[in-house]
């Protein structure tokens, strides 16, 4: 459905809202550019936790973005109540953003509250935490949410 304000929205959420989400974010941003269709959508990133509120992405994740010319200036910030009245879609990316999400959810909420590799045409439904890694996990996620991101346009336009 079309918000008041005639966008539609996206929220990606992941535990601190510095690698997973925020790229999964960037990535969105440019892919509806590229569709010429940015100006019709609100697109933000939320962490579950409060780890690293404030924070810039991690720079594992900027380094991968800044090798396909993107970038991110994102800061931080814990999901709220308001987000599932705000944003049409709200997106975690593995099953324990999920049950975070769910335990925040008010009961209220017009969100439809999704993995993001639901929407991955390869099915590969889980979009792991790469924090522990190395940058081969930042570009595996690069991977996904660049699939997932394609898939769910292709699903609702
Ligand atoms: N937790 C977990 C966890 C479990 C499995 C795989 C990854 C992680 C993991 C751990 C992180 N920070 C270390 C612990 C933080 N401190 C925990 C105690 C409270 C004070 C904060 C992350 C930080 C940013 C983004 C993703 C992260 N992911």
């Amino acid at each position: 459905s079309m918000a008041a304000t005639g966008k539609r929205s996206v929220l990606f959420v992941c535990l601190g809202n510095i690698c997973r989400s925020p790229m999964a974010e960037a990535v969105f941003r440019s892919t509806v550019k590229q569709k010429g269709v940015e100006s019709e959508w609100k697109i933000d990133s939320a962490a579950t936790s409060t780890y690293e509120i404030g924070k810039l992405p991690d720079p594992r994740n900027l380094a991968c973005l800044k090798k396909r010319g993107l970038s991110s200036t994102h800061r931080a910030r814990q999901i709220t109540q308001e987000d599932f009245t705000k944003f049409e879609y709200i997106f975690g990316m593995d099953n324990s953003n999920m049950q975070n999400i769910n335990r925040v959810k008010p009961k209220n909420s017009t969100a439809k509250v999704e993995l993001f590799g639901s929407y991955d045409p390869k099915g590969q439904l889980i979009i792991e935490d790469p924090y522990y890694g190395g940058d081969e996990g930042f570009e595996e996620v690069f991977e996904q949410v660049t699939r997932c991101s394609e898939g769910f346009l292709k699903k609702i336009y």
